[in-house]
């Protein structure tokens, strides 16, 4: 497995929000996080990327225990954020937000984000907070794939954006997989993920309520009721 949490407990304060979470990516994997909001998704995507400390349980990434290591040393390690909200930086412009992460060696080159993202190229003169929020999300995914991530983490990919941009990310991501690119896609609607994700996690309440293969998620209308916004 690329990635692989056991027994995951994570929270703010003394507050634990996540009660023995088990997940895992693997080699060219895209694994869907579901949920309503407020059960746990961000805190287990932060979790993961070391932005909150584990309280118990472990994390590996291939044979490494990285629980204990900071966040900067698992993005070095593979781990590749598209956070919730973008965060992009507003006073950076495209090219300067694009540059500010890139990694030097990795399979991602500015030019081959341009690529996949014909409308960055438009507007790499552009400061961050001219864009739109389609276009931020575009950048933050740029931004990931330039720290040459073996696993690609978005939260709440298309939260916000039109439909048709939402399609647009949709059809990168799927893009992104056929080339092999490991992902995990937190999200709370089910629809965003059907077509892409092989496997699905469902959390309630900080615990794994439901864990399988997408298929059979699709074809069980009361088990979305129960758990998901559809
Ligand atoms: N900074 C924080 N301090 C304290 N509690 C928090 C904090 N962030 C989130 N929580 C709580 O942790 C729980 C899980 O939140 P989390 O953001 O992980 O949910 P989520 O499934 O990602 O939902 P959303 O889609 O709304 O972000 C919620 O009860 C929330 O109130």
């Amino acid at each position: 497995m690329l990635i692989e949490a056991a027994g995951l407990c994570a929270g703010y304060g003394d507050a634990r929000v996540l009660h023995g979470v088990d997940l895992s990516v693997g080699e060219g994997e895209i694994v869907a996080l579901l949920g309503r909001n407020g059960m746990g998704k961000t805190t287990t995507v932060k979790a993961l990327m070391g932005l909150l400390p584990a309280m118990a349980g472990r994390i590996h990434m291939g044979g490494t225990d990285v629980t204990a290591l900071p966040a900067h040393r698992r993005a070095r390690l593979g781990l590749g954020l598209v956070p919730e909200g973008r965060r992009v930086f507003p006073t950076l412009t495209v090219e300067e937000n694009l540059r500010a992460t890139a990694v030097p060696g990795g399979r991602w080159s500015l030019p081959d984000v341009y690529a996949l993202f014909p409308r960055l190229a438009e507007r790499r003169s552009n400061f961050g907070n001219q864009l739109s929020g389609g276009e931020q999300q575009m950048l933050a995914i740029g931004r990931a794939l330039l720290t040459d991530p073996r696993v690609l983490i978005l939260d709440e990919a298309t939260e916000g954006l039109a439909p048709v941009i939402r399609r647009e990310i949709w059809a990168t991501l799927a893009r992104l997989k056929d080339e092999g690119q490991a992902i995990l896609l937190a999200d709370s609607r089910l629809q965003a993920i059907l077509a892409l994700a092989d496997r699905a996690v469902i959390l309630t309440k900080g615990e794994i309520a439901w864990t399988g293969a997408t298929a059979a998620l699709q074809a069980d209308a009361e088990l979305q009721r129960r758990h998901l916004a559809v």
